[in-house]
């Protein structure tokens, strides 16, 4: 569960208490993302079922780099688990493929785990060019990062973050499928076997059961939904036995 830049000590107070109190089934890692501000706090009062994810770290170790916040930091305050390259990090920010992949990469080195976002805007699909944007994106963490033991992979169709418009089960199939096929060709069919594929872009309560039944959708990124509390148990659920970061 993915907060991006939501929330107040308040409403993380609510949402924490409802996660505490849902019933998750045991096969489903699950991951929360609050902003850094709040991981102190959400560390400090959620249940150690739950692990805890920064939304971002910087590319190398701390120093004189105002505002960022180090991979050392985070491990400090007890996060296991980075995202990287989300695309707002990409498209608002500008953040570009090899500096996502140095960051992934230095992140890896100091033992967090990384949930590595790729994903097409809306014109690049339409102008067919999904494919190609994927696996560039895969190919810049590929070439930096040493292995794929602690990383999952997040397929998020810009067009679908916070939009509603969340993709179609085969439209996400499809793409989950080819980044598989593009890890077992480039990498290893051992690296593809393994690699949990998770997808993100308006998951909800309601569309959750029919992606989770695709084949290579091994779990998802939530944003919006994650905000409430139940709807979020809901989510992981429909992905148990597929024992899958959520
Ligand atoms: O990380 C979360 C994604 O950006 C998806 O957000 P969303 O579920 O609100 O579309």
């Amino acid at each position: 569960m993915h907060f991006q830049t939501n929330g107040t000590k308040e409403s993380i107070t609510k949402l924490v208490s409802d996660l505490n109190d849902a019933k998750l089934e045991a096969d489903v890692d699950v991951v929360v993302a609050p902003p850094f501000v709040y991981i102190d706090q959400v560390k400090n009062s959620l249940t150690d079922r739950i692990e805890i994810a920064a939304q971002n770290s910087w590319v190398g170790k701390g120093g004189a780099f105002t505002g960022e916040i180090s991979v050392e930091q985070l491990k400090d305050i007890g996060c296991k688990w980075v995202v990287l390259g989300h695309s707002e990090r990409r498209h608002v920010i500008g953040e570009d493929d090899q500096f996502i992949g140095k960051k992934a990469a230095y992140a890896l080195s100091e033992g967090l785990g990384v949930i590595a976002c790729i994903g097409e805007q809306l014109q690049e699909r339409e102008a067919g060019k999904t494919f190609d944007v994927c696996f560039q994106q895969l190919k810049a963490y590929a070439d930096a990062i040493p292995s794929w033991d602690n990383v999952v992979i997040a397929y998020e169709p810009v067009w679908a973050i916070g939009t509603g418009k969340v993709a179609t089960p085969e439209q996400a199939q499809e793409v989950h499928a080819a980044l598989r096929d593009w890890l077992k060709n480039n990498v290893s069919a051992d690296v593809a076997t393994k690699t949990r594929i998770i997808y993100g872009g308006s998951v909800n309560g309601s569309n959750c059961a029919e992606l989770a039944k695709q084949e290579d959708i091994d779990g998802f990124l939530v944003g919006g939904a994650s905000l409430k509390g139940p709807e979020f148990a809901t989510i992981v659920n429909s992905v148990t036995s597929k024992k899958v970061a959520a």
